[in-house]
């Protein structure tokens, strides 16, 4: 009989039983033919019952491989747990549940969230091929041609060229170097500036002027000196790039319940908001580089991409055959310049002064080492004077640790699923390092909500870390394929601007204010920003 029931298959009608024949008439009555007939139906039944079985258990040994989750409500997932500032609430979701690794659900939006230097190696440099591509944008498809930038464009051979012409011909050692006169001369610009409010006993908005520096210094780099001249053009990217952040760096709720793209009423409205920004950028990129190719075509085309002193647009045009570069792959990697150079320095800077005015001591032990190195006449704080300040380089990896203006990193994107830390990443999963949390955790940081720069001193307790990438406690620019090109770039403006600001003023809060009253709300988005402006009055140095 077992056997019979194991040759039973579901296409076929089961094989007649075997019985001797002088029985096939009782067979035959009814209350046997009616379980003759159910027979089939029973074994469909326990086979149906069997397979259903199995699959709920390789499910559940797959769920058991997952990350951790907390618990979550239907539809929305963990949605409702992460608030205006989401890297201050995964941190309090991975502290109250213990998971350095955890998967989340935001709406239908899978979400891995990484909180322990341990498991960011095991994303960013054991496993960092798996995980260096990056989610789809539909902002970013639209402001970025397709995308064609290299922040936000897919890893693949197209990511791979751009990311190589990006570090071998534009944001190179060289290259940074070669630009050491623009930032000078950016510096003397702003401080004559500050100057003007010092002698008019004003206070100064200095998030604007460190915002309009970056700004300029991104202009100089893309353009040249003679295109950046014009302080119209300077003040449209500035007003292009302020607009279109929060767009491009924003979640969008059909991000997290797709079903809702159906009505397409939301990515209509996104899509239009994104299709203007991208034709005011249109106007402004196409009218730079026709210029720039007008100039002398011939002058272009022999240009030596190596000649340090060419703008960004010159070297792109000059190696465009190479390349393979179209006018929107241009404009795309152009754009990526705007957006990932500039709202960095800046609010960098801007965080360093917050923190100087709320630490006195540090303030003037800055100021003390400025004034030591730079000699004495010298208005102005050249690159050259930069090399003996240990402390101003500790105050500005201080600041990157405390305050963080990209907590997340950018998202991160498996691209296959991969076993991490002893559970399972699944492909196609977002993945966010909280860069943030990992830089205050006092598991791996002494007195670790502390502004203490000395302890990237000499003799310090974090004297060894780096933010090159190598250690993962601290990652500013993080590590791995998808590393910040353009560190080189931001560290040089910052360490200049700083010394200067600290060199040649005093810097006092408006009447009636105190430093501890400075208000520290953030605001999420591509990078970090203090809600509030930062208003200084500066005194000129006796
Ligand atoms: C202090 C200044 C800066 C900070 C803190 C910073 C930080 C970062 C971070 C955290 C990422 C994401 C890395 C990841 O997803 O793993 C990134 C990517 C990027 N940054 Fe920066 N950045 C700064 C300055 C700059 C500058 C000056 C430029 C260009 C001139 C730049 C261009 C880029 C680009 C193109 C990417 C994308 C790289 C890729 O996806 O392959 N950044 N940056």
């Amino acid at each position: 009989k077992d056997s019979q029931f194991t040759l039973v298959d579901f296409q076929s009608p089961p094989p007649p039983p075997i019985v001797a024949p002088a029985l096939v008439g009782e067979w035959l009555t009814a209350p046997r033919s009616l379980l003759l007939l159910l027979l089939p139906v029973s074994i469909l039944l326990a086979r149906y019952s069997f397979a259903a079985k199995r699959a709920r258990k390789m499910r559940q040994q797959q769920d058991d491989q997952l990350p951790p989750s907390p618990p979550a409500l239907p539809i929305l997932g963990h949605l409702h747990l992460v608030g205006s500032l989401p890297h201050v609430s995964l941190r309090s979701l991975a502290r109250k549940h213990g998971h350095d690794l955890m998967l989340l659900r935001l709406g239908a939006m899978p979400v891995v969230v990484v909180s322990s230097p341990s498991a960011a190696q095991a994303v960013l440099r054991t496993h960092d091929l798996v995980f260096a591509s990056r989610p789809h944008s539909l902002v970013a498809e639209i402001l970025l041609y397709g995308p064609s930038d290299v922040g936000f464009v897919p890893h693949g051979d197209y990511w791979r060229q751009a990311r190589k012409l990006v570090t071998t011909h534009l944001l190179t050692v060289k290259k940074v170097q070669s630009l050491r006169h623009a930032r000078e001369e950016e510096v003397s610009t702003v401080m004559a500036k500050i100057g003007e409010a010092a002698g008019a006993g004003a206070a100064v908005d200095v998030g604007d002027l460190l915002g309009s520096f970056a700004n300029d210094l991104a202009c100089r780099a893309v353009m040249g000196k003679s295109s950046s001249r014009n302080e119209g053009r300077r003040k449209l990217f500035r007003q292009l790039v302020v607009d279109t952040s929060p767009l491009l760096g924003g979640f969008h709720v059909e991000d997290f319940f797709p079903f809702l793209a159906r009505f397409g009423v939301l990515s209509r409205l996104v899509r239009a908001k994104s299709e203007i920004l991208r034709r005011r950028w249109d106007e402004l990129l196409d009218r730079l580089i026709d210029d720039h190719e007008s100039k002398d075509e011939s002058m272009a085309a022999a240009s030596d991409p190596k000649d340090e002193d060419d703008d960004f647009i010159n070297v792109l045009l000059s190696v465009r055959q190479e390349y393979g570069l179209t006018r929107e792959r241009i404009k795309a990697i152009l754009l990526d310049v705007f957006f990932g150079g500039i709202d960095t320095a800046a609010t960098v800077l801007e965080n360093t002064v917050v923190e100087l005015m709320k630490k006195p001591r540090v303030m003037k032990k800055l100021q003390a080492e400025v004034r030591s190195i730079v000699p004495k006449g010298q208005e102005i704080v050249s690159e050259a004077d930069l090399n003996g300040m240990a402390y101003l380089r500790a105050v500005i990896k201080e600041s990157l640790r405390l305050r963080n203006v990209t907590p997340l990193l950018a998202p991160h994107f498996s691209m296959a699923s991969c076993s991490v830390d002893g559970v399972v990443v699944p492909a196609g999963v977002r993945v966010l390092i909280n860069v943030w949390a990992i830089a205050r955790d006092a598991r791996f940081w002494e007195d670790a909500e502390e502004f203490v720069p000395e302890r990237f001193l000499d003799g310090g307790s974090a004297a060894d870390v780096g933010f090159k990438g190598n250690d993962f406690q601290f990652l500013p620019f993080s590590a791995g394929r998808r590393q910040c090109p353009g560190m080189n770039f931001g560290m040089a403006a910052i360490e200049v601007m700083l010394a200067n600001l600290v060199h040649r003023f005093e810097w006092e809060m408006p009447a009636g204010k105190d430093a501890r009253d400075i208000d520290m709300s953030e605001e999420f988005g591509l990078v970090m920003h203090r809600k509030e402006k930062l208003l200084l009055v500066p005194k000129l140095r006796v």
